[in-house]
């Protein structure tokens, strides 16, 4: 198993913090704060894995990854636009774990070649799908985290989410056979990620939230305290697992 795999699947608060500079219309999302500072923050909040994006939509660079790298120990998952394998090689250069194949914007076929390659360099291909169709066929699936991403990166994910469609998607998800299904983008709260988490997701990716709210401590806790049906009904009130397609 792959040490991205294996970290976040031990994990109590399964929970892939990211290191975003903007967020999809272009505001500032580290709002003063270094990239040491959040990442301690991630630590300190328990994330067993983080993503660093490093697609220029996003303001992201590679010399983001490579410091972000040079800091951590976690593993790390690269977000950025791969299309060739000559940039699973550099994403491993700069330190990742993990990288993400965004099968909406690839090729099948490309897809279907670079899950392969990115394993033989020892990445975990983490494969990002909005359709039960990209689901078809796809090699390696046991090998590869497939995460939902509740947002649509054709229109630069400047839509609000439809998390209803983590909740849809689960079932075909976990049919493939992976061991890692992952809901990602959009989680706006942490009533949304205790919810998904309940749901049966191992994993979620969350970077937005965490950042506007400026405590991952408290944000983790909160979504621990959920889950156990501990927390103050002043901090979350239930939702149903349905809700959570209708939360905004
Ligand atoms: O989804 C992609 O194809 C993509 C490619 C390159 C950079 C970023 C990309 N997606 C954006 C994200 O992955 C989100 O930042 C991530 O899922 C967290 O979402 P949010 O919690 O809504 O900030």
């Amino acid at each position: 198993m792959s040490s991205f795999v294996e970290a976040l699947l031990a994990a109590e608060h399964p929970v892939i913090m990211e290191v975003k500079c903007r967020d999809a219309h272009g505001a500032d999302l580290l709002a003063g704060r270094t990239v040491p500072a959040v990442l301690a923050a991630y630590e300190q909040a328990g994330a067993p894995c983080v993503s660093v994006v490093t697609g220029r939509w996003f303001g992201g660079t590679r010399e983001l990854l490579r410091d972000v790298a040079s800091r951590t120990r976690r593993p790390l998952l690269q977000k950025d636009f791969v299309t060739r394998r000559d940039q699973l090689r550099t994403a491993r250069e700069l330190g990742a774990s993990a990288v993400l194949l965004t099968a909406g914007l690839l090729p099948r076929t490309a897809l279907h070649s670079l899950v392969p390659a990115a394993l033989l360099l020892g990445l975990t291909p983490f494969i990002e799908v909005t359709t039960e169709a990209e689901l078809d066929g796809l090699p390696h699936a046991d090998e590869c985290v497939l995460a939902v991403n509740n947002k649509d990166i054709k229109t630069r994910e400047r839509d609000g989410g439809d998390l209803g469609r983590s909740l849809r998607l689960l079932p075909a998800v976990l049919a493939t056979g992976t061991r890692c299904a992952v809901s990602a983008s959009g989680i706006d709260r942490p009533e949304t990620a205790a919810r998904l988490l309940d749901h049966g997701f191992a994993g979620l990716l969350v970077g937005t939230s965490l950042l506007r709210h400026g405590d991952p401590v408290t944000w983790a806790r909160t979504v621990r305290a959920l889950r156990r049906g501990t927390v103050p009904a002043t901090v979350g009130a239930p939702v149903p697992v349905g809700a959570v397609a209708a939360a905004p």
